[in-house]
């Protein structure tokens, strides 16, 4: 199965890679925004071709962008069908001349995700997907593989982690995991990759008891929902998006749908 805009969208985000990498590994200036977070003009020439060719397919979804985010709730509360897009998710990483950082796009239905596609500039995979379509990775080489979650460890119990962003409360919960399974399998990742390892079956799950917004996991959520996995809050429920005042995520748990240690994973993120 596929969406009618998921060629197009894919083409989009090829393209906004390709706008990003003259900027890397490059002399390039660094702003610091409002909220402390860097921003180059990589980010702003990703937003405006993503910005424009999303407008250009349909002019009746809006575009809301980490780059073009100062509209009020009230004109966003009024949206049932909304692109939502990190134009350059891991800048931190970018700057540093790492390759772990992305391009995403995500199309929000009545505050779930659609679909989604994550792009990986630096190597030029790009990660597509949908809770209704299935999930693959487009490889440089054409090929279309199909992803799926690992329904239960290969080996160590594999964790995907922020090379950056913690909190004591993640540290804790990693402690209870080695608790529970033993001596861990971390794989500190950069920006939305962290979801795409999860849904090809490379690791076991994505705790974030750190902040993030809601551009930084929406495509990812769908490619992972499209191999078999889930998003959820700490209370268990699926990680959704209206529009709220702000963009802020509540802390999450990214797993396989199905999971036999779901309900232990969640009472050891509850647990004070
Ligand atoms: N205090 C905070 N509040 C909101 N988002 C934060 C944050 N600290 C980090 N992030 C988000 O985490 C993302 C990086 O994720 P990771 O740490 O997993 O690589 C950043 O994306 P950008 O690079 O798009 O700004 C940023 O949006
Ligand atoms: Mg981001």
């Amino acid at each position: 199965m596929s969406h009618p805009y998921l060629p197009a969208v894919i083409e989009l985000v090829r393209a906004a890679g390709a706008a990003i990498l003259p900027y890397w590994r490059r002399e390039l200036a660094v702003q610091t925004k409002a909220d402390e977070s860097p921003v180059t003009a990589a980010d702003m020439a990703a937003h405006r071709l993503l910005f424009d060719g999303l407008t250009a397919l349909d002019a009746g979804i809006p575009v809301l962008s980490e780059e073009d985010c100062a509209l009020p709730l009230a004109e966003r509360a009024g949206w049932t069908r909304w692109w939502l897009v990190d134009p350059l998710d891991g800048t931190k990483e970018f700057i540093a001349g790492s390759e772990e950082f992305t391009v995403n796009v995500a199309l929000i239905e009545r505050g779930r995700v659609c679909f989604g596609v994550v792009g990986i500039p630096a190597d030029g995979r790009c990660y597509y997907g949908g809770a209704a379509l299935g999930a693959w990775c487009g490889e440089v080489d054409g090929t279309l593989r199909p992803l799926r979650t690992r329904p239960q460890p290969v080996g160590a119990f594999t964790v995907v982690a922020s090379r950056r962003h913690s909190s004591p409360a993640q540290e804790q919960l990693l402690e209870r995991l080695r608790q529970r399974f033993g001596e861990l399998a971390l794989a500190n990742v950069g920006s939305s990759l962290k979801f795409c390892l999860l849904a090809e079956g490379s690791a076991d799950c994505y705790p974030r008891l750190a902040p993030t917004s809601q551009w930084d996991t929406a495509a990812a959520q769908g490619v992972l929902e499209g191999a078999g996995g889930e998003v959820l809050d700490i209370a268990g429920a699926p990680l959704t998006y209206e529009a709220r005042e702000g963009y802020l995520n509540p802390s999450f748990l990214a797993l396989p749908a199905g999971a036999d240690w779901r309900d232990e994973l969640l009472d050891m993120a509850q647990r004070p």
